[in-house]
């Protein structure tokens, strides 16, 4: 197996859907979860490179692992669900020390999933995967309750952490990019979550490189500190 080229993570409070929106991703399909323990990785081949996708556990008793997944991580989607306003206070609270450990130039998604359980999510059910164009949308859904977390909210957290990592707004992706609303139910939004962020760590992942490579050179190519001026005056 080829070494991973990057890593993304996913960081939250126990019960907002990590799980759920990676095995939406990966296997196209919502099946039953278990809380995860410790945590657990998906390779992902995203044009020639080899992208880790490490989901961990909110809960917690596992919190202290939280920092050695985002070791070097090239992007941390950091999730909250948008019926429980306390699991996006909880991202500023618990998980986004745990970043420290990522690579300087890490980005960062903000995405509050269980989009499907509000009124406006429910709206767009039959766009979505795995609603047939023909299926009823009514018989057997969910009642539907007001989004109790908004955009905005979502949007000022990503604020807060550009200022955390003392990252200028104009050398990161605009917050609007960078926040998401998804439903690992429906799969709305969740292949763009991914996708954008795949497309994003690319040159974060070729800058690693090169960064290591330039090291090499500067070793290989050392001159002394010397240096004639006979070229400049022929
Ligand atoms: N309605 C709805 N339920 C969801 C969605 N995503 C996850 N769930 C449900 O929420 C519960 C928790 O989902 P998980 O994916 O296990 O949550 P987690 O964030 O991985 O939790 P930990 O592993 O404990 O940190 C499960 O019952 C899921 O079926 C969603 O988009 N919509
Ligand atoms: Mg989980």
């Amino acid at each position: 197996m080829r070494k991973p080229d990057g890593k993304i993570v996913l960081l939250g409070d126990m019960n907002v859907g990590k799980t759920s929106l990676l095995q939406r991703y990966m296997e196209r399909r919502f099946p039953d979860t278990v809380s995860t323990v410790g945590g657990a990785f998906y390779l992902k081949q995203w044009r020639s490179y080899n992208i880790s996708i490490w989901d961990t556990a909110g809960r917690e008793q596992f919190h202290g692992l939280g920092s050695m997944y985002c070791r070097g991580a090239a992007a941390v989607i950091l999730t909250y669900d948008v019926n429980h306003p306390q699991s996006l206070v909880e991202l500023e609270d618990r998980f986004l020390g745990l970043t420290e450990t990522a690579s300087k130039d890490c980005l960062f998604a903000i995405v509050g999933n269980k989009v499907d359980l509000t009124e406006e999510g429910a709206r767009e059910r039959p766009e979505q995967e795995g609603c047939s164009p023909g299926r009823p949308s009514g018989g057997g859904a969910p009642p539907t309750l007001p989004k109790q977390v908004r955009p905005e909210d979502a949007v000022a957290l990503y604020k807060k952490i550009l200022k955390y990592r003392m990252l200028d707004e104009k050398d990161v992706p605009a917050a609007e990019q960078m926040c998401f609303e998804t439903s690992a139910k429906t799969g709305y939004n969740v292949d763009l979550l991914f996708e954008t962020l795949f497309d994003m760590v690319v040159p974060t992942i070729l800058r690693q490189r090169a960064e290591g490579l330039s090291q090499t050179v500067d070793i290989t190519s050392y001159k002394p500190p010397k240096r004639t001026r006979a070229g400049c005056c022929a």
